[in-house]
Parts: structure tokens; sequence; C-alpha cells
């Protein structure tokens, strides 16, 4: 695996994703978190109850100062006009957002692009232009109402027996002791929303994961 991509694949090892419907307080929830071992943060601003405007950018400036206080990277999902307003370290894009070839030209070569994607076609289209790519809901998941069918690890094997080096992360209903075996299927790390945003003690659940 080249450098880069070995740096990125590490980054990724756990990929914490929330946004204002996901915790009363997202500032001190995803502070709580960088503080416990997220190695990576998705502001993903969605729902009824989400901000948009002027109130997302602003909530966006301030977690992007919080994610850079602790070196982690900072990516916006679907946003692209946002990531690129405010200089985000990058987006993550599904199957219904912007073309990702489209997406790859606005932001430059030097922006993580994340993709999502639920087939080996889907990774195929993607890996000309994706950093890397979500593959889920690996377990039932209540954070996305359109997640699509539950498919175990079966992708990230398969795709990880195409693509030796692309990072690959799990989400969907992930919790700490589904880790290792998501890991050994070919997984990099693993994107989690509730199971940290909602937890009654942030602290302890992002350790859970951060000590595997
Ligand atoms: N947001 C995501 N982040 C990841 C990541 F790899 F980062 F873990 N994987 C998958 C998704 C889902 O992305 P998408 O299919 O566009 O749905 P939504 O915009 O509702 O999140
Ligand atoms: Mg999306």
């Amino acid at each position: 695996m080249n450098p880069s991509r070995r740096a990125l694949a590490e980054q990724l090892q756990l990929y914490f994703i929330c946004g204002t419907p996901n915790t009363k307080d997202v500032l001190g929830t995803v502070e709580t978190a960088l503080q416990c071992g997220v190695t990576c943060f998705q502001f993903r601003e969605k729902g009824k109850e989400a901000l948009y405007g002027d109130k997302k950018e602003a909530m966006a400036r301030a977690l992007q100062t919080l994610c850079r206080s602790y070196d982690v990277p900072f990516i916006i999902n679907d946003d692209v006009a946002l990531a690129e307003r405010i200089d985000a370290d990058g987006v993550h894009i599904g199957q219904d957002d912007t073309e990702a070839a489209h997406v790859r030209a606005r932001i430059g070569p030097d922006k993580w692009l994340g993709v999502s994607v639920h087939t080996l076609e889907e990774a195929a289209a993607a890996i000309d232009h994706a950093d890397y790519v979500g593959i889920g809901p690996v377990y039932p998941t209540k954070s996305k109402e359109d997640a699509g069918a539950v498919n175990g690890t079966t992708l990230i094997r398969q795709v990880r027996d195409m693509y030796r080096e692309l990072p690959i992360v799990g989400i969907g209903g992930i919790l700490p002791e589904h880790v290792p075996m998501i890991r050994q299927d070919g997984a990099d790390g693993v994107a989690v929303i509730s199971a940290i945003a909602s937890a009654p003690d942030v602290a302890m659940a992002t350790r859970r994961f951060a000590c595997l």
C-alpha cells in the first residue's frame, strides 16, 4: 500500500459521524469523542431538525476548529459547496449525491473524497476518484432511514479481495464487539454514529471502540 493510502487507512480507524439531530450537545459530544480516541470526524447534518444556511455553516466551522485542535480530519457529508467554502479536509458522498468525478474536480487532489458503495460495480466506478469507500449497512441502523439492505461484511470482503489497497470503512449499526470481525474481513476502520452520539457516557462509549 502506498504511504499516503496507508496513512489515510490508519486515520479511518475510528470514524465518528455526527450532526445536531444525533445528540443534544453536538460540540460537547464531538469534543469528548475527540478526546477519547476518534481518528476521523464527519459532519452529517441531515433530517427534519437539521441546521441549514448560516447556522449550519457556523456549526461546521466550530466543529472544524475542534477537529483541528485534535489534529483529526474534518469531513463534510454531501455538502460540497460548504466544504469548499470553509476549506474542510474532505467530503463524503453517496450514490444519490453529486458524481464522484465532478466532486473530485471541484475539491482537487489533496482533499479527502469518500464514496458510499453498495455493489462491486459501484466500487469499481468509485476507485478512480475516491480516497476511501464506505460500505454498509453492516447491521441494522436507526441513523439513516434510507440505508438500504443490511449486508454484514459480505461486500467488505468482496471489495477487499478485488482492491487490496483501497481504504474501506464499514458503517451501519456497529458496536465495539463487532469491530474485530469487521477489520478481519477487510475494513481499515469503522464509522459510528449512535453507539457514541446516543451513549449515556460518550467518553466510555468512545473508549470502548478506541481501545480495540
Ligand atoms: N455518510 C456516510 N459516511 C460513510 C463513511 F464511509 F464515512 F463512514 N459511509 C457511508 C455514508 C452514507 O452516505 P450516503 O449514502 O451519502 O448517505 P447519507 O448522505 O445519508 O449519509
Ligand atoms: Mg450522502
